[in-house]
């Protein structure tokens, strides 16, 4: 079994969506593919009708597949602080002919604001551990997970784009996606997540890092800089978080080569004006090196004036681990793999 299936890009890129059939006969929805959550949940008719504003809705009575969890409810809250909780069918689930029939779809009998403002996001499809399932009293497993055996390989693949459709394939690797070779690393998944450790990173060209420089003696009152092209970043690979949230260190190193940067309280973090010329941000895995390109990291306009705009990279201050997240990975070919006992990463540029 294989599966390809679009992934369209909300405005801005602040989130990726793709169309999934559930039940018999079909209903088509667009879901948000995370690979930092683990539930699959929908707007359904048990959504009240006050939190709905156009999301297409999954009606269980009129799917004759459907079967509900008895007993089963469900309840997740995400990093942005948005949330949502229901109930449990097992129904037919089709991603670009990947096909599981008694996949866990969780129904929501509600969801927060920023969800129901959302009004092209018919709902999450979870693709991060099975171990984070909010489900209780019986944990269920993500969409991945149950198809694994029957795919043709254990793996599923995001090719995310700037400001237009990518890919997400299951299953297989489409050799035409990449360029280069693919290197992987191994995740850390005890905490559910991708959790992978980055071999180092660079702002701009490297010449920007004194360490890089040709200093025959350096004075010894010189900062010995933080040698940023051999320091790793651990952090998780999150299909679901618009951008990249990095150390406080490497915002500040990233911004002071912006010079109308400053880090807003009113705006929520690094802005500068929409003017700017960005440096690329550049990452390693191995042997491979991806580079972000300045222009991802400008992301969006703070207001309606246009005149300030808001940072890609951001801080993950109190997360306790950064977040590689779509800013990240549009500019990389990624490969999720998991057979079922040791998962590993890999990163190909595109
Ligand atoms: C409000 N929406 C659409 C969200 C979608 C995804 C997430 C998230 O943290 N995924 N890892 C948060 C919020």
């Amino acid at each position: 079994d294989t599966g390809s299936a679009a992934a369209t890009p909300e405005q801005y890129d602040i989130q990726y969506l793709t169309p999934v059939s559930l039940g018999t006969p079909p209903q088509i929805l667009n879901l948000d593919f995370d690979s930092g959550s683990s539930d699959l949940w929908v707007f359904s008719s048990e959504t009240p009708a006050s939190q709905v504003k156009g999301q297409a809705q999954y009606n269980p009575s009129k799917s004759s597949t459907s079967k509900e969890v008895s007993g089963a409810t469900w309840d997740i809250s995400y990093g942005d602080g948005s949330s949502s909780s229901g109930n449990v069918y097992t129904d037919v689930v089709n991603v670009g002919n990947a096909t599981f029939a008694g996949q866990a779809v969780e129904t929501a009998q509600q969801v927060s604001s920023s969800f129901t403002s959302d009004t092209n996001n018919d709902g999450l499809l979870g693709l991060a551990f099975s171990t984070i399932n909010t489900v209780q009293p019986e944990q269920q497993k993500t969409f991945f997970d149950n198809i694994r055996d029957d795919l043709d390989s254990p793996v599923w693949t995001a090719d995310l784009k700037h400001n237009e459709p990518g890919t997400y394939n299951f299953g297989f690797i489409d050799d035409s996606l990449y360029t280069g070779k693919i290197a992987y690393t191994d995740v850390d998944s005890s905490d559910g997540f991708w959790m992978i450790t980055l071999d180092s990173y660079s702002v701009g060209s490297s010449t920007s890092n004194l360490s890089s420089r040709a200093f025959h003696h350096r004075p010894s009152t010189f900062p010995s800089p933080s040698d940023s092209a051999s320091t790793p970043l651990t952090g998780i690979a999150d299909t679901g978080t618009t951008l990249a949230l990095l150390p406080d260190s490497v915002c500040t190193e990233y911004y002071s080569q912006v010079s109308s940067a400053a880090n807003s309280q009113t705006a929520g973090g690094y802005v500068f004006d929409c003017d700017a010329t960005l440096p690329d941000f550049t990452y390693t895995v191995g042997s491979t090196t991806i580079t972000i390109p300045g222009e991802y990291i400008n992301y969006a306009p703070v207001d309606t004036t246009g005149e300030q705009c808001f940072g890609g990279i951001q801080s993950d201050a109190d997360i306790g681990f950064s977040i590689f997240g779509d800013i990240a990975l549009k500019a990389a070919f990624v490969v999720f793999e998991d057979d079922g006992s040791s998962p590993r990463l890999g990163f190909a540029q595109k």
